[in-house]
């Protein structure tokens, strides 16, 4: 697979308020910064884990490999909805806003430490307040994993949770 580089993320633009996320929020020190951008008519995010996220020495945890599925999504969706209303990252627009209802993974073969991994999505629309983003994970050219995100639009609930 050809070396890839998201140029424009989607996280880069989530508002200061929502950009804590332990997988995807810039704010995060301790994060791991996922990126989320176009690739055709595809999303991806490439990512390469620390050695401390092993599962069996060689081999990435599956946890990890679950977040990135599930942040992946919560880009891909933010995206689509962004592009369906007109926007672009860069236009000064503030992107939707969604949360996860559902987190499916088949771990398909072992993942490697230590080469960058690559989650490629393809987005589908339920409806409005509903998306779906089917993802493949790869590590250089083998398929390790593959995951489906259902994303609900974010409810006001979870605003304002801070104290
Ligand atoms: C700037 C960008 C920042 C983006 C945000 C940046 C932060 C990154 C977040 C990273 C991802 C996370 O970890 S998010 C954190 C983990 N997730 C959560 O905590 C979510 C907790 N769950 C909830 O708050 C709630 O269950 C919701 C919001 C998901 C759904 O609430 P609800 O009351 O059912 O909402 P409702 O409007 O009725 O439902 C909308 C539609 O979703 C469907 N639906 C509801 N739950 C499910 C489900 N589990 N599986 C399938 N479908 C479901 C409903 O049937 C309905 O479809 P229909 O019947 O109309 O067809």
């Amino acid at each position: 697979m050809e070396e890839l580089k998201v140029e424009k993320a989607i996280q880069d633009i989530y508002p200061d308020d929502i950009a804590w996320c332990y997988g995807c929020g810039r704010l995060n020190d301790d994060g791991h910064h996922l990126r989320t951008g176009w690739h055709g008519d595809k999303t991806i995010t490439i990512y390469t884990p620390e050695s401390k996220y092993m599962g069996i020495p060689g081999f990435i945890y599956g946890g990890l490999i679950a977040s990135l599925i599930d942040c992946h999504g919560t880009g891909s969706a933010a995206l689509a909805l962004h592009r369906k209303n007109g926007h672009e990252i860069g236009d000064g627009a503030e992107p939707p806003r969604f949360v996860t209802a559902n987190l499916n993974v088949d771990f398909l073969k072992p993942t490697p430490q230590h080469v960058p991994l690559k989650a490629i999505g393809t987005v589908e629309e339920i409806h409005p307040k509903k998306w779906k983003v089917e993802t493949e994970v790869y590590a250089q050219d083998t398929l390790c994993a593959r995951g489906t995100v259902v994303l609900v639009v974010m409810p006001s609930t979870f605003l304002n949770k801070n104290d």
